[in-house]
């Protein structure tokens, strides 16, 4: 097969669709070789040690970088080619969420939440929305739904991280994207406030059917809320299958000298 070329029209219900894609940085490869479907809906968790990849897949999977080789389809859009309409298409449809810093702190959490709006809406409806915010409901239903309606007036300054972080899935809420990029969404939280979000995210993808890929390094939170894990080592597919068959054997192998700096004789999964 040719996997320079993959027919967008022909595979439009992968959401994700690399084939045999390959990241360079001044001609060292980071990425290689990685092949990969994303089913729509589907909840993917990526782990692996420091350096294996994860950042540069999801820089992949979005477009912002592009393969020295192989092919990446991102909502049916080949990545190499995004230019135009395709492009804000792919932006409005594309939900980000990182580590931190995803909030604007001028910005009330009413205005950051319906940022999430931004690629709906007209530029001049969006200029207006900052001296009158449009579809106050809208934000308001969004906050509810993770528990911050009374928080729509206050500056991000003046919250938690954790509640910085539900303010962030709020936004996601609104925009409606087909597809989410956590990447490292909980590594600032304690395990508590992590398992919180990650709750959040994946009640997003179960409730609205948005598909989500989530860069974890707290494995603690992979049992019960993904469907698959996807383990890169080397800039390469290591392994992937249910978080159910992660064994302690297949975490000392993946992760190799950081497995107990990181403590990871202590996840609960079979030897
Ligand atoms: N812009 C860049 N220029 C050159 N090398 C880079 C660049 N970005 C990443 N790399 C290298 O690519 C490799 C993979 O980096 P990446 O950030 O994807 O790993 P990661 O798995 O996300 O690591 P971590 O868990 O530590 O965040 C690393 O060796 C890194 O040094």
């Amino acid at each position: 097969m040719n996997t320079d070329s993959i027919d967008a029209q022909a595979v439009p219900e992968h959401p994700v669709r690399l084939q045999g894609a390959a990241i360079a940085y001044g001609g060292q490869r980071v990425l290689d070789d990685i092949s990969l479907d994303i089913a729509p809906g589907e909840r993917v968790a990526v782990i692996g040690p420091s350096g294996a990849g994860k950042t540069t897949l999801f820089r992949l999977i979005a477009g912002l970088v592009k393969p020295a080789a192989g092919c990446a389809l991102t909502l049916g859009e080949d990545t190499r080619r995004l230019r135009g309409r395709r492009l804000a298409r792919l932006r409005r449809e594309l939900g980000f969420l990182y580590q931190q810093d995803n909030l604007i702190p001028q910005l009330r959490v009413v205005h950051n939440v319906l940022m999430g709006r931004l690629g709906h809406w007209s530029l001049a409806r969006a200029l207006l929305s900052l001296l009158w915010p449009q579809q106050i409901e809208r934000a308001r239903a969004a906050l509810a739904r993770v528990e911050l309606a009374d928080k729509l007036w206050a500056l991000p300054d003046e919250l938690s991280g954790g509640q910085q972080q539900r303010v962030a899935v709020a936004r996601l809420i609104v925009q409606q994207p087909r597809l989410v990029l956590a990447d490292e969404p909980v590594s600032a939280l304690d395990l508590r406030l992590g398992r919180e979000i990650i709750g959040l995210l994946c009640q997003l993808a179960q409730r609205d059917g948005v598909t989500l890929v989530v860069n974890l390094h707290t494995l603690d939170l992979l049992q019960g809320h993904f469907d698959r894990v996807i383990a890169l080592r080397g800039g390469r597919l290591f392994w992937q299958g249910e978080p159910a068959q992660i064994t302690q054997h297949l975490l000392r192998e993946l992760y190799g000298a950081e497995y107990r700096a990181l403590h990871l004789d202590e996840i609960e999964v079979q030897e």
